[in-house]
């Protein structure tokens, strides 16, 4: 766990009552101010790269293939992904798989430091406190980052056989305009807005599963870096590999 600790803080049971009524809370400054730019340079530093989805089919590329990949190429993949939106639910954006990195290289893994900080008593505790689930086991993670055009459309989190009690985000986002997109999106049942996320920096936005939301698309003239941890909080028992790291 190492550098990455939890800001102190006096506001646990407003955060608690907050989620309690309205499923999606947003928690400021979450890590000390010394984790978060230690986060972020980790960030910054890492091979991103390119994740979407072919409907159920969810296609990684790695940096190298994504340097490799012709022109004519990108652009075919490009209008697929936008044939996907356009039919029903799609993402695309820049990532890292920190859980499969962990569970492969162990604490060699890039970010291995933040995934054990996740996956640690003070932040599991935590958690647990907030959403006032005990069950909370674990976390996966992955970290992401959408640029000029990316976007992951309308969905619940619930599309999958892992126990998913809350999803959560770590924001490390500076500066964000207001005109830039990738908010996160909130929606209730006529599909209107009720909340929406501006991306900011130290920031955890925290929700129940199931809750409808959405990463807006990020604008073309948009300057910013949308850096985030994020993942689900699970029921189910962490796979070995995790265990040693939570250690
Ligand atoms: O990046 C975000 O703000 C939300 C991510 C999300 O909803 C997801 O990965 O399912
Ligand atoms: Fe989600």
């Amino acid at each position: 766990m190492g550098e990455f600790k939890l800001g102190e803080r006096s506001d646990m049971s407003a955060l608690a009552a907050d989620f309690s009524a309205k499923r999606y809370i947003q928690v400021p400054e979450i890590l000390d101010a010394h984790a978060a730019k230690a986060a972020q340079k980790a960030l910054w530093s890492l091979p991103w790269g390119l994740c979407f989805n072919e409907g159920e089919a969810v296609h990684q590329i790695s940096p190298d293939a994504l340097q490799r990949m012709p022109p004519e190429t990108q652009r075919q993949m490009l209008a697929r992904v936008h044939q996907g939106a356009a039919r029903g639910f799609q993402f695309l954006y820049n990532f890292f798989p920190m859980l499969e990195a962990a569970t492969r290289l162990g604490k060699e893994a890039p970010m291995a430091g933040f995934f054990a900080f996740i996956n640690s008593a003070p932040f599991l505790k935590f958690v647990r406190n907030v959403t006032g689930n005990d069950d909370i086991q674990w976390a996966d993670a992955q970290a992401t980052l959408f640029q000029p055009g990316h976007f992951l459309t309308w969905h619940d989190d619930s599309k999958s056989k892992d126990r998913r009690v809350a999803a959560y985000v770590f924001g490390f986002t500076e500066d964000w305009g207001s005109d830039w997109g990738g908010y996160l999106n909130f929606f209730d049942e006529r599909r209107d807005v009720t909340a929406a996320f501006r991306p900011k920096f130290n920031v955890l936005s925290l929700f129940a599963v199931p809750t409808p939301h959405a990463v807006g698309v990020v604008a073309p003239f948009a300057k910013g870096q949308r850096f985030s941890v994020t993942g689900w909080l699970r029921t189910d028992d962490p796979p070995a590999e995790i265990r040693v790291l939570m250690k």
